[in-house]
């Protein structure tokens, strides 16, 4: 077909979405590209979506279409439905497993389905039963390398492969870093998930099992997991890169030794003063940061920088490490002021997100400037700049003149800014 034959063909496509010709957009759905846009940015869901064609919808979401992606404002169907009133339409949108998972408040990396059942950790005999239970899932590690199956023609993200009990050997199950992740739900009965970091013969266990299988680089083949298997991984890996870091005692340097299903190590030295008191010693790190979608005084633009380490053209918001006896609000306004001299009043939380690599915390807010004056630190960032908010929405939607972009939706930066471009809160 020619390029405006293909192009008269998609036009039929979004056509049938709006208008809600469930007949014609069905002769069309095997032969179109489900998420082809318009020239402003939207797919036959988004029609769909503003004339609250249920049928339509779900026909789209039965064939696999993107329910995340987002017009050139920033819209996604779900909020095009619930901007439009056809409560119907966002009820059937909201109800799809990416919106449930993936909205403000959740970010992504920040959905674990599991109960984390903290009481069985200290039970060493219940853990060794569910070790050995048939029901017990385990997924693996090989140096921090989540074994997940990739892509395939019926997938597009990532899952982890799951293994039984009996399908490993002894010696792994055995040793002390096998890590108890939780139930699938609060039923004690429920089946239990463990992560087990694989040695010796480990690694040709799991490939016998599943030839397909792979041990990934964590970043960024974990931004595209299937579900809620990013959580999981975000636990999992978290801890795993801490019992590898540390271990001898931060106290008395002697070796530790792993316990409560991996949520805890004890220093083998009977008189270190580690066994005394109240101490955060030997427990996981959890690292506490800000970012912030700092908005200028008049409220029309949001500060946005660079670190030398972003790939070129990308731009997001400023982002710093909690120090010790500092609140959340006073982080900001410090990391702020430090990274691009504009001093913080106002601050507000919006949503926080697990970023594993190790085990970070980001903490999301939104930051309200009261000066403009803008003074880089270069070394920190290679620049910042004030943004006009329909420049913003260019960068969110892919299409600004000269290629500026934003980090992907995966990133809670990404979430505080289109917060801030749809002005879906009362402040902004
Ligand atoms: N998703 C996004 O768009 C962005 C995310 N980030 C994330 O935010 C976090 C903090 O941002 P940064 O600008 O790097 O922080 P930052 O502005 O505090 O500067 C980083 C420096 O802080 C020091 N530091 C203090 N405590 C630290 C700790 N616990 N771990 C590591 N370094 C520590 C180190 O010297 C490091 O070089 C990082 O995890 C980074 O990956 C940062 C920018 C954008
Ligand atoms: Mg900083
Ligand atoms: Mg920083
Ligand atoms: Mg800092
Ligand atoms: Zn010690």
């Amino acid at each position: 077909m020619t390029s405006s034959g293909v192009k008269q063909f998609n036009q039929k496509f979004l056509d049938a979405a709006a208008h809600g010709n469930l007949d014609e957009l069905k002769s069309l759905l095997g032969a179109v590209d489900t998420d082809v846009k318009s020239d402003r940015g939207w797919t036959a869901l988004m029609f769909a979506a503003r004339n609250g064609h249920v049928s339509i919808i779900s026909a789209l979401i039965e064939k696999g279409c993107d329910v995340q992606c987002m017009n050139s404002s920033g819209q996604t169907a779900l909020e095009i439905a619930q901007f439009w009133n056809h409560k119907d339409a966002a009820a059937v949108l909201s109800q799809h497993k990416e919106n449930v998972l993936f909205d403000q408040t959740h970010n992504y990396y920040s959905v674990n389905p599991l109960y984390r059942a903290s009481d069985l950790r200290k039970d060493a005999s219940a853990l060794q039963a569910l070790k050995k239970d048939g029901s017990s899932k385990f997924i693996l590690f090989e140096e921090q390398k989540p074994f997940l199956l990739p892509p395939d023609g019926e997938r597009r993200k990532y899952k982890f492969a799951l293994f039984s009990c009996n399908q490993l050997s002894a010696s792994l199950l055995d040793q002390s870093s096998v890590i108890f992740l939780g139930l699938e739900t609060w039923d004690p009965s429920s089946s239990a998930w463990f992560a087990v970091n694989v040695k010796e013969n480990g690694a040709e266990i799991a490939k016998k099992m599943y030839p397909e299988g792979v041990f990934v680089t964590p970043f960024p083949a974990t931004m595209q997991m299937e579900g809620t298997h990013a959580g999981i991984f975000a636990e999992a890996h978290s801890i795993l890169c801490w019992l590898d870091r540390y271990k001898f005692c931060a106290t008395c340097g002697s070796p530790q030794t792993v316990v409560e299903g991996g949520y805890k190590q004890v220093c083998s030295n009977a008189d270190c003063p580690s066994h005394k008191g109240v101490h955060n010693t030997c427990y996981p790190r959890v690292d506490p940061s800000l970012i912030m979608l700092v908005v200028s005084p008049d409220k029309k633009m949001c500060l946005l920088g660079r670190q030398k380490r972003f790939p070129p053209k990308m731009f997001s918001c400023l982002a710093g490490f909690m120090e010790p006896g500092e609140c959340i609000e006073d982080t900001c306004r410090r990391e702020v002021e430090e990274e691009s001299g504009v001093k913080v009043g106002r601050v507000s939380y919006h949503s926080s997100q697990p970023w594993p690599f190790p085990a970070t915390l980001m903490l999301g807010c939104i930051a309200y400037a009261r000066t403009d004056v803008i003074s880089v630190d270069k070394e920190e960032l290679e620049e910042a700049h004030w943004f006009p908010r329909a420049e913003v929405a260019q960068m969110l939607a892919g299409k600004h003149p000269d290629g500026l972009f934003l980090p992907p939706k995966q990133a809670i930066a990404h979430q505080l800014i289109k917060t801030w471009v749809a002005g879906s809160s009362a402040h902004l």
